[in-house]
């Protein structure tokens, strides 16, 4: 990379530890230098890194007797970036986290009580904040002095309307936060700025998103504002994903504490990693294992994961008074033909009729002209949204 600014973007999830480097290329602008990750977190990690033009710039696996917990990660991932800035200046370090509760609906700069604050979100998403506030620390502490900025995915839901953002409970817990706050808003709104430039008439039509990666949950856009999202609470809420449960009768749970024996520690292990598409298929979490395998369970969990899309398509575009558009998006959404497929199938009355050799090439248009609305594929980019918020977060006036 060349000299100038560059801001560094974490984005630390429940098995990998994903990072980009960015250059700044003016006020709220920046471009992409490298990108890359440490996947197989707790298992078999490996890193990889690529610049620009996607050619390899580092790549390492670790051995099973050397260190690979995720502080020894973290400080090779930190040391490797410093190795590579390559005369630029590290600025600023944007994170994505995942929880910022009720009073966080923009980007916040970090300080020690932003982090007290935060920690205080751990029990309501346990899978991803405490590697989201460990990457923090420990940059802070290679770097004191670099500014670090927390992107929350929380944050683009905070405008809903209260219908959408509270459960039918007593007033007191809705006050004290216990609410649906939803999640993926840095996908959802990096979506929202890029499907009116691929179709302008759609800015401020009823969209509804699906971001289907490891996490999955879908999001109704109306005029580019989050008016409705199947996560609520914790991202444990909506449709099934690879080891979460999604959607689940609450009386399931007193069940398991009564019928079962079950403590809080056991059911969150239950409905976090060992339920959704693994735990219906008893196969594997990744969808690309289900659609290759033979076993009907596996055929079962694809099929739970697509109805329940479609299930929510309804919902969504109900909350909206109608649908103008889908958006399909993250890993399975953006490179899985057969699960867009089945999901079209499911809407055909709605009108839906996806193209198939259009589907296949993964889009970015995937309906045929005579559906009823038109369905889009569009990758998505978290860590663009996170380094234009840092940005915007250290530079107010150019926001
Ligand atoms: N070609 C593919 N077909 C189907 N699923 C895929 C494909 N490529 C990736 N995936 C799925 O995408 C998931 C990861 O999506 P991603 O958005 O990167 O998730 P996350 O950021 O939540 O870790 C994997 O678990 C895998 O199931
Ligand atoms: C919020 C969430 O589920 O995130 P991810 O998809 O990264 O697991
Ligand atoms: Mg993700």
């Amino acid at each position: 990379m060349s000299t100038g600014n560059a801001i560094l973007v974490i984005n630390a999830g429940s098995s990998s530890l994903k990072f980009s480097v960015f250059r700044e290329t003016g006020r709220e602008s920046v471009a992409v230098a490298i990108n890359g990750q440490i996947s197989g977190i707790g298992t078999a990690p490996k890193f990889e890194a690529k610049d620009t033009h996607k050619r390899p710039l580092g790549e390492r696996s670790w051995g099973a007797d050397e260190p690979s917990d995720r502080t020894a990660l973290l400080s090779f991932l930190l040391d490797w970036i410093e190795g590579h800035l390559d005369g630029a200046k590290l600025v600023a370090a944007g994170h994505r986290v995942v929880h910022g509760g009720t009073r966080h609906a923009a980007p916040v700069l970090i300080t020690p009580a932003v982090m007290e604050e935060l920690e205080g979100f751990v029990p309501l998403a346990p899978l991803h904040q405490p590697h989201n506030l460990a990457a923090i620390r420990a940059l802070a502490e290679a770097h004191p002095e670099l500014p670090q900025v927390a992107c929350f995915d929380t944050a683009f839901h905070r405008g809903q309307p209260w219908q959408a953002q509270t459960f039918a409970i007593p007033r007191e817990l809705t006050e004290e936060g216990v609410r649906r706050y939803g999640f993926h808003g840095l996908s959802y709104e990096y979506i929202a700025r890029r499907l009116p430039e691929l179709a302008p008439a759609l800015g401020d039509g009823r969209v509804v998103v699906a971001h289907l990666g490891s996490g999955a949950s879908m999001c109704a856009i109306h005029a580019g504002r989050s008016v409705d999202s199947t996560m609520g609470f914790t991202a444990l809420d909506g449709l099934p994903m690879g080891t979460r449960c999604g959607t689940i009768d609450p009386g399931v749970l007193i069940y398991l504490m009564r019928q079962k024996g079950m403590g809080a520690d056991a059911i969150e292990k239950l409905l976090y990693n060992k339920s959704g598409l693994l735990g219906v298929s008893s196969v594997s979490n990744d969808m690309r294992a289900l659609l290759e395998s033979a076993d009907p369970h596996a055929a079962e969990a694809v099929e739970l994961f697509c109805f329940r899309i479609a299930k929510e398509t309804g919902a969504l575009a109900s909350s909206m008074g109608g649908i103008d558009a889908l958006v399909f998006t993250a890993g399975i959404g953006e490179r899985s033909a057969p699960v867009r497929a089945r999901v079209g199938d499911k809407l055909a009355w709605l009108g839906v009729v996806i193209d198939p050799a259009a589907n296949e090439a993964n889009g970015p248009l995937i309906s045929a002209p005579n559906s009823r609305i038109p369905v889009y594929v569009i990758p998505t980019d978290e860590e663009q949204m996170i380094a234009l918020h840092t940005q915007e977060a250290l530079d107010p006036v150019a926001a």
